[in-house]
């Protein structure tokens, strides 16, 4: 009774302070709070829900520790029962120094990769099937003639499909039930291949696999939220130093006081099973040892056989984009079909037939699929049906509720994404979308909210939250919202974006669907992912069999040269690009916006066909590049990461990526700018000598040593000329914003003295008489204030 009422008190609240707000009436927030104590509402309620999260980390970890000692333990004891196997335990010992019967151990083992998802908590350190198992509780089983550890894991998960899960799994690509990618996933991480450390210390996790193999949700929610479960190693660990200038440079996290200091979450793993797990073995593993091995024989070759031919099958279906399914054949509305068939879409793309049905019952989804293949309409469409759903229902309110917001990490992605849902509403009256991006006259959104109230809003978090916090009823129109989308969730959820992101979900009702979408899903993601969505939820993956995130017929390769001559080297390849493809369209990322203002002068100072597009633009400018570039050909672009996510440039034939990107998944959604579609494309990575570790964290990808380039000397000559006639001014920023982001780079920024000669180096080959001085307070915030080389400002 009283939380009705107060329910009840609330709406009305809330619709007054609407009314009010409205009408030009006092300020206030739903509730009748006014702005600073809604805003210390919101703050109380993410310190609150930090803790939680440090408070579950902790937990994660003390179990995890004690797992740990456990398997010692049993290791341990296990050596003593090779002299005594006969023997049968005793009572009186502890039951921690029993080693395990045969039975039981693989019913553990079974129990433990059974659950979906399992594999993907795996880990080095879950040693005793590896390394042990040379020892006690394990040879048994192999004299019977069971494989070794690593295919008998396979052929659990194979059984793990038949087990119940609360959440969904989906791989459609050659519904790969007995998830042959997965195995190659876990010989991978036997392989040990170095987690990229951009991320912090994390040795713990020394995958490298991050995007490649994402597991399901089951457990991972249950372990996340109960906190009880032996998870994985957990620490909070920095990502990034502190950035002179722009060194990182995602415009609408760096606008909301972005923190400078990244951690990564800490990833769940089954470090061990427990007792109420064994109670869920499959039947199968109960009946007599000789019974299970021939069973595990049999469908080791069943894998054997549906591996090969998956393999071909998942090469054939990679390589196209669209499937035989039709957008009229799945209960979206007319008029929207009518829309997507003057678009041209009359097939769906993978994505979208894996994911529609499934949005479009309203249920939860994270969704993971290469780019450039249709994630956009693949959540618009199911944007677009909630608020025909919600206009029937309620169709007489003047200032309608928000139904659909979709938020994106960068202002020009959501731009695109807002045209791309008003081409699919264009027979849709009543229903409009609008954009609430930084860089635009927060007035002027206000006006067009009020003159154009429309039901989906796509926005960049730090301007929704300035219409939240600055209220002009926008929050309570918040309050009708049914349908909350993350394109790019993987960055939305990083910790750049994370804290807008929080605040902003706590204050859209938790009644709703959510739908997360992105090409990368690190583990950690996927871990606080489960914040947003629903328990109930479904993942779907369908980066295929081949588990290749890129897209296939991209050609990569890396070339290894110094800093100093990496601006000829990008000439030299423009050059050769450009005279051999007529139509070319080439995109040169930079890891700096000040790089990237000085690397785009210099070029066109050499007389090539470029545009500059990044953060420290004008937002005009920037809208008028993107769309100029969107519709040319013959354009070469050289940009900084504001390009690196979402942008649909189409036909973009050559991606250069100068220096080292700022992790994985950065690499992957860079080269993604090509090869869209399905298409074929190109790129190529530019590494300095010390960068070339970076090539351990995308091992998994098919990328080749390119031959190495002759630099032409001539060119040279020409080359120092230009940069003659830059601005200082451009060159110090430049050698700031340089030396800012590769101190923020863990490998190279721990060891300051080689840092700073390089930054010297870098400041000399550009043309600087000597290195630009840093502010003492910059300096020292950067650890390089008595570093030899580094000049301090008077
Ligand atoms: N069903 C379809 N039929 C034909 N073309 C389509 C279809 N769906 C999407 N496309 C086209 O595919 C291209 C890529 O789509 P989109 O930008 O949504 O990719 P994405 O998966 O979101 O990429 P990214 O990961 O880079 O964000 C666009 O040009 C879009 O018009």
């Amino acid at each position: 009774m009283s939380s009705c009422s107060s329910l009840l008190l609330s709406k009305v609240l809330c619709k007054l302070s609407f009314q009010r707000s409205m009408g030009g009436g006092p300020r206030t927030f739903p509730g009748g709070l006014n702005k600073w104590q809604w805003k210390r509402m919101h703050e109380k309620k993410a310190k609150e829900k930090e803790r939680r999260l440090l408070d579950q980390e902790k937990q994660i970890y003390q179990a995890r520790i004690r797992s740990q000692i456990r398997a010692k333990l049993a290791a341990s004891a296990a050596g003593s029962e090779a002299h005594d196997r006969e023997a049968p335990t005793t009572a009186s010992s502890p039951s921690h120094y029993n080693p395990m019967s045969p039975k039981d151990q693989i019913k553990a083992l079974a129990d433990r990769f059974m659950k979906k998802g399992a594999e993907d908590l795996w880990n080095q350190d879950d040693g005793e099937l590896e390394s042990e198992s040379e020892s006690a509780p394990f040879r048994p089983m192999r004299v019977r003639g069971v494989a070794p550890p690593m295919e008998f894991t396979n052929v659990v998960s194979d059984r793990r499909n038949l087990a119940d899960n609360r959440s969904r799994v989906l791989r459609p690509l050659g519904g790969d039930s007995l998830n042959t990618r997965r195995f190659s996933v876990q010989a991978r991480r036997r392989s040990g291949a170095p987690r990229f450390r951009f991320r912090g210390n994390d040795t713990s996790s020394s995958d490298g696999d991050d995007d490649s193999e994402i597991g399901s949700d089951g457990d991972l929610v249950n372990s996340y939220r109960g906190g009880n479960k032996v998870l994985r190693n957990s620490k909070s660990l920095p990502r990034f130093n502190f950035n002179e200038g722009d060194a990182s440079e995602d415009d609408e996290s760096g606008s909301r006081g972005r923190t400078g200091v990244k951690k990564m979450m800490s990833r769940a793993s089954l470090g061990s099973y427990d007792a109420k797990k064994m109670r869920r073995a499959p039947k199968a593993f109960e009946g007599d040892d000789s019974n299970l091995s021939q069973q595990v024989q049999f469908i080791r070759e069943e894998l054997n056989k549906r591996k090969s031919i998956g393999h071909e099958m998942g090469q054939e279906q990679e390589d196209s984009l669209l499937t035989h399914k039709r957008f009229d054949e799945c209960g979206i509305s007319p008029l929207t079909i009518k829309a997507l068939t003057s678009a041209g879409y009359v097939h769906m793309t993978k994505v979208q037939e894996a994911t529609l049905s499934v949005c479009l019952e309203g249920m939860d989804a994270l969704v993971k699929a290469k780019t450039g293949t249709g994630k956009s309409a693949a959540f618009l469409l199911p944007a677009i049906e909630a608020a025909v759903k919600e206009k029937n229902s309620s169709s007489n309110q003047r200032w309608p509720p928000v139904v659909v917001l979709i938020l994106c990490p960068t202002r020009e992605l959501a731009s695109q994404i807002a045209a791309e849902a008003t081409v699919l509403l264009r027979h849709h009256d009543g229903i409009g979308v609008q954009t609430l991006i930084g860089g635009t006259r927060f007035k002027l959104d206000q006006k067009r909210l009020e003159s154009d109230p429309c039901q989906i809003i796509v926005a960049t978090p730090g301007r929704l939250l300035d219409h939240i916090e600055n209220k002009s009823g926008f929050s309570v129109r918040l309050m009708g919202l049914k349908m909350l989308v993350l394109d790019e969730a993987d960055h939305l959820l990083d910790l750049g974006f994370r804290k807008d992101v929080e605040k902003l979900v706590d204050c859209v009702p938790r009644q709703r669907q959510s739908l997360l979408f992105s090409a990368t899903i690190p583990k950690e993601v996927r871990r606080i992912s489960q914040l947003i969505l629903r328990k109930e939820h479904a993942f779907i993956d369908t980066v295929g069999l081949s588990g290749v995130v890129t897209p296939s017929k991209v050609k990569q390769s890396y070339l290894v040269q110094p800093h100093e001559l990496q601006f000829q080297l990008v000439h030299q390849l423009l050059k050769e690009h450009t005279s051999q493809l007529i139509d070319y369209k080439v995109i040169v990322f930079c890891n700096t916006a000040m790089v990237t203002s000085l690397l785009y002068l210099l070029l066109r100072e050499m007389k090539m066909n470029v545009r500059e597009l990044h953060s420290r633009k004008p937002q005009l400018y920037r809208t008028r590049i993107s769309d100029e570039f969107r519709e040319s050909k013959r354009l070469i672009l050289i940009t900084s990461d504001v390009s690196a996510r979402g942008m649909n440039y189409p036909d973009v034939t050559l991606v250069i990526q100068l220096g080292i990107p700022s992790d994985r998944e950065h690499y992957i959604h860079r080269l993604g700018r090509t090869g869209r579609e399905g298409k074929e494309g190109e790129g190529i990575l530019i590494l300095a000598p010390w960068e070339e570790h970076f090539l351990d964290y995308i091992k998994d990808l098919p990328i080749k040593k390119s031959q190495s380039i002759e630099l032409n000397p001539n060119i040279k000559l020409e080359m120092d000329d230009a940069m003659m006639k830059i601005d200082n001014s451009i060159k110090e920023a430049a050698y700031h914003a340089w030396l800012g982001y590769y101190n923020s780079i863990i490998e190279i920024g721990r060891d300051k003295t080689t840092l700073v000669e390089l930054a010297n180096q870098f400041s000399s080959s550009i043309g600087l008489e000597k290195p630009p001085s840093l502010f003492r307070k910059t300096a020292l915030k950067m650890g390089l204030k008595d570093i030899p080389g580094i000049r301090i400002r008077k």
